[in-house]
C-alpha cells in the first residue's frame, strides 16, 4: 500500500468519531489533509459540523470543500481535534511541526476536549527525537535566542544543533504567525518534559513541537500483507 493509502485509512477511522454538530479542530499536514478531504465529502452529503483550521493551508483546503469554518475567538471550546504527527510514542507524546504549523496546532488541540492523532504507523517510536524537533522562535534577537536554546538543550541532557529552517529559495521559512523555525537535530530525547520546560524558559521561544499530555489517542495505519491494519493507542471515546 502507498503512504497515501495508509494516511487515508487512518483518516477514515478518525472520521467515524465525527458526529453531527461537532466543533472540530482541523489539523495540518498530508494526513490531516486526507481527513479534511473525507470530511468535505461528508459535509457535501449533509453533515453539519464547524471547524477551526490550524493553518492557512488547511483553511484554504476546508473552504474549497465547503466546510463551515470559524475561529477560536468565536468558538473557544472544541469537541475534537484531528491532526497528524511527526513522531508519537507509547505515552502519546508527540513531535509536531514538520510543516511549520505547531503553534496554531497546539493552541487548537489544547482548546479541544480530545485530540486524536492520525498517522502512518511508521511514525510510532520507542523514544522521541529521531525527527528534528521544531522550535518556533521570534526573529528579534535570533542569534541570542539560538545561544540560549543551545544551552537549554544541553541542560536537558540532549545534544545536537538547532538550525534555521530554510525554504528552497534559501530564505527562512516563515510560519503563519510570522516567526521562524529552528530544527533541533537531537537524535534522542530522554526526558521530553524536561526539554520542553527548558525551551519554554527561553524568552525568544514562541512554542516548541513537543506535544506532551495533549493527545488522547492515536490512530496508526500499517500495511499488513497489502491491507491497511489500524491500531489505536489510548482511548478514542
Ligand atoms: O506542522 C505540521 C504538523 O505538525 C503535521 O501534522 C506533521 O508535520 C505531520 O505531517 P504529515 O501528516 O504530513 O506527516
Amino acid at each position: 500500500m502507498s503512504g497515501l493509502d495508509l494516511r487515508r485509512a487512518a483518516a477514515a477511522r478518525a472520521l467515524d468519531l465525527v458526529e453531527p454538530g461537532m466543533r472540530l479542530g482541523l489539523g495540518t499536514g498530508s494526513t490531516a489533509a486526507a481527513f479534511v478531504d473525507l470530511l468535505g465529502e461528508r459535509v457535501r452529503g449533509g453533515l453539519d459540523v464547524v471547524g477551526v483550521p490550524t493553518s492557512e493551508a488547511t483553511r484554504r483546503q476546508a473552504e474549497g470543500l465547503g466546510i463551515r469554518l470559524t475561529t477560536l475567538d468565536s468558538l473557544p471550546h472544541l469537541d475534537l481535534t484531528i491532526d497528524g504527527a511527526d513522531e508519537v510514542d507509547d505515552r502519546l507524546r508527540l513531535i509536531k511541526g514538520g510543516g511549520a504549523a505547531l503553534l496554531r496546532e497546539k493552541i487548537v488541540a489544547c482548546a479541544s476536549d480530545r485530540m486524536v492523532v492520525i498517522a502512518d504507523a511508521a511514525k510510532r517510536v520507542a523514544r522521541l527525537g529521531a525527527f528534528p524537533l521544531p522550535i518556533e522562535v521570534n526573529l528579534f534577537g535570533l542569534a541570542a535566542t539560538q545561544i540560549a536554546i543551545d544551552e537549554a538543550i544541553a541542560e536537558s541532557g540532549c545534544t545536537g544543533p538547532a538550525t534555521l529552517r530554510l525554504a528552497p529559495d534559501g530564505n527562512p521559512v516563515m510560519t503563519d504567525g510570522g516567526h521562524v523555525i529552528l530544527d533541533a537535530r537531537l537524535g534522542s530525547i530522554p526526558d521530553p518534559e524536561r526539554l520542553g520546560a527548558a525551551l519554554w524558559s527561553v524568552p525568544g521561544v514562541v512554542e516548541h513541537g513537543l506535544f506532551l499530555g495533549i493527545a488522547t489517542a492515536a490512530i496508526l495505519a500499517a500495511d499488513v500483507g497489502g491491507r491497511a491494519e489500524v491500531t489505536v493507542l489510548g482511548r478514542l471515546a
